[in-house]
């Protein structure tokens, strides 16, 4: 697969931005005031690395946390424990001086802080929106009390005193600071930025869109949630344990959740999900009071009106506005995929051979208080077979589906697929072991492009590991390679592949669901549940429809089609199962149901009759 040639402008801008990368590292060679390089841009720096750990959890999971001062504070004070000297802190209350050297030290500050974030992310599990953001001030305000009451371990308000960085006897508490902070910021980006690109990245969002979703294309929502709240405490820590150098002391004011609110100010200010934005946000927050000092007074008040005005006339911050006035600065290359590349690689099924009854649901009852949706319903999905679900609204249709995908726990019965008793497994893990799924409300990942959205659903079938990912390793590369193509088949087999790069948002309703039908297909499922997938279409779309789906099932697998269109049901399906008030009234071949008294009954009342 070849990517987009760079045209001579963007060639020039990555020239540009390359040389803009590097001027930093010449600063401490020729800038003289020590004000603006080591303490301003220095500040610019720490603070910004923060503002990314920030994105990690508010741009890309979707949470907000205003709590991220406390993984700061954490970072710093552990930092401060751990490197500072007794001589440093002569006459303090402090008991502990471990005097470590300055790495070793940077190293456990951030191992620590990932396990304050790994215990900060737990809450986000169980809840989300103010919610979680006042579990997180709360848990901002725990920390900060503890480092301003344990005398003994922090020098309580006087706060610790750091020895000079020296490294082989050169000191870094000027601008060579630059030397020692910049570096990690690149360092952090390049990761963030290789984590966005990869499978992670697109977890992360799918998770932010739709948990239920997500959780529906294998991706296990407790495993990315706590990885994000663990890698986002990690930078949280690195940015603090580098602060202690800044100003060689830390006080424990500098960590109340004003500093909270002006990080998570910076980032919406910036732009969530841009490196750009991350920097031009907290550079701001940063340089303003500094240009205006009468503003430092009211720097909070002015932020917040700045904020409200981001978020009234720039939703995407400021990145969106030069997103938007300057695409090509922005571009993200497109992938292009030619005959050749397509030729290499198929996407193949995984028949359902072993034997086993796809789905064997034996008297499952699914109650709701004292509504009984699902009564005693006891039905079959063999292998290569179309099995139609149908019944009036509110018959119990979709909650068998929530049933067996593992978004509803049966009250009583048992839910067989493959063979096993899968009713004590969590959604993700009955994805992962080849239960797909669309939504009778469509749930696609509207900001990922038509591409990336099936990707999200080839989730499962990646295989590089976290670390690989983050380093950006050529193998990653290869396989991202190999996965936009298998996706890209996918979206041929649906008609879709056209507006590959499209965002998912921008379909049209037709073509959302087949786009979900194609992310349903990439976790290669050895049984598709189909939840009124011809909704809302066009004769013709349902008749293109009843294509796919019969292809679907001679690619071998389980199909379980729930439909109000009477014309597709009995058109393509080999057996079907009628249910009425959450009992199954009849079951059998489509023409027997159809003429079912009890059928035509539920469906027009005992005088009419059901036209095929
Ligand atoms: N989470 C829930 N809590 C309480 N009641 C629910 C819940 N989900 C479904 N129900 C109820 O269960 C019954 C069956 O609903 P369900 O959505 O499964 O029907 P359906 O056959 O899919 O209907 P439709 O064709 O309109 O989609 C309805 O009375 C519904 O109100």
């Amino acid at each position: 697969m070849k990517k987009a040639e760079l045209t001579g402008t963007q060639r020039t801008i990555k020239i540009l931005q390359l040389l803009l990368i590097l001027v930093p590292f010449t600063l401490p060679l020729w800038a003289s005031s020590e004000y603006y390089v080591h303490s301003i841009l220095g500040r610019i720096f720490i603070y910004t690395i923060l503002v990314v750990s920030l994105d990690l959890v508010v741009g890309y999971i979707g949470d907000i946390s205003i709590g991220h001062a406390g993984l700061f504070a954490v970072g710093a004070y552990t930092m401060g424990i751990l490197n500072s000297t007794a001589a440093a802190n002569a006459g303090s209350t402090m008991h502990i001086f471990l005097e470590w050297p300055f790495l070793p030290s940077l190293i456990v500050a951030v191992i620590v802080t990932g396990f304050f974030g790994f215990l900060l992310g737990f809450p986000s599990l169980r809840t989300s929106g103010p919610y979680l953001a006042v579990t997180t001030i709360a848990y901002g305000l725990i920390i900060y009390t503890f480092i301003n009451e344990q005398e003994g371990l922090t020098n309580g308000t006087k706060g610790i005193q750091m020895a000079p960085l020296n490294f082989f006897g050169i000191g870094f508490n000027d601008n060579k600071f630059i030397w020692i902070v910049y570096p990690f910021l690149l360092l952090v980006m390049y990761f963030k930025s290789n984590l966005s690109k990869s499978f992670w990245g697109r977890a992360f969002e799918a998770i932010k869109f739709s948990n239920i979703a997500a959780e529906s294309s294998g991706i296990s929502k407790v495993r990315f949630k706590l990885t994000a709240f663990i890698m986002s405490a990690c930078i949280a820590g690195l940015a603090g344990a580098l602060f202690t150098h800044l100003d060689s002391y830390i006080a424990p004011n500098t960590f109340s959740m004003d500093f909270s609110v002006l990080a998570l100010m910076a980032l919406i200010f910036g732009g969530v999900r841009s490196t750009f934005g991350n920097i031009i946000g907290m550079a701001l927050v940063v340089i303003l009071p500094d240009l205006f000092t009468w503003f430092k007074d009211y720097r909070l008040m002015v932020f917040g009106i700045l904020l409200l005005l981001t978020l009234f006339f720039l939703p995407n911050g400021l990145a969106g506005l030069f997103r938007k006035h300057f695409p090509k600065l922005f571009e993200k290359p497109k992938p292009i995929f030619t005959a050749s590349d397509r030729s290499k690689i198929e996407f193949k099924m995984e028949e359902c051979k072993d034997g086993h009854t796809p789905l064997d649901l034996d008297q499952v009852e699914m109650r709701f208080g004292g509504l009984v949706a699902v009564n005693k319903l006891s039905l079959k999905v063999l292998p290569g077979t179309i099995h139609g679900l149908m019944g009036p609204n509110g018959s119990g249709k979709s909650t068998t589906v929530n049933v067996i995908t593992g978004l509803y726990n049966q009250t009583t019965g048992v839910v067989n697929a493959f063979g096993k008793s899968i009713g004590k497994l969590k959604p993700h893990e009955r994805a992962q072991m080849g239960i797909a799924r669309t939504f009778q409300n469509l749930q696609l990942f509207g900001d990922l492009t038509v591409l990336e959205n099936v990707q999200v659903g080839l989730h499962k079938h990646y295989k590089s590991s976290f670390f690989a990912v983050l380093l950006g390793l050529p193998s990653v590369g290869r396989e991202e390679k190999e996965k936009q193509i298998e996706a890209y088949r996918l979206l041929e087999f649906v008609g879709l592949e056209t507006l590959a790069n499209e965002q998912a948002k921008n379909l049209a309703y037709g073509q959302s669901r087949r786009l979900e039908i194609a992310r349903a297909m990439a976790l290669k499922p050895k049984l598709i549940l189909l939840d009124e997938p011809a909704a809302g279409l066009t004769t013709l779309e349902i008749n293109e429809f009843n294509q796919i789906i019969l292809k679907i099932k001679s690619a071998g697998i389980a199909v379980l089609l729930i439909e109000h269109h009477m014309d597709m049901m009995m058109k393509i399906s080999d057996e079907i199962t009628v249910l009425d008030f959450g009992k199954k009234i009849a079951e059998g071949k489509p023409r027997d149901v159809q003429a079912n008294p009890e059928v035509v009954k539920a469906y027009l009342g005992a005088e009419g009759a059901i036209n095929a």
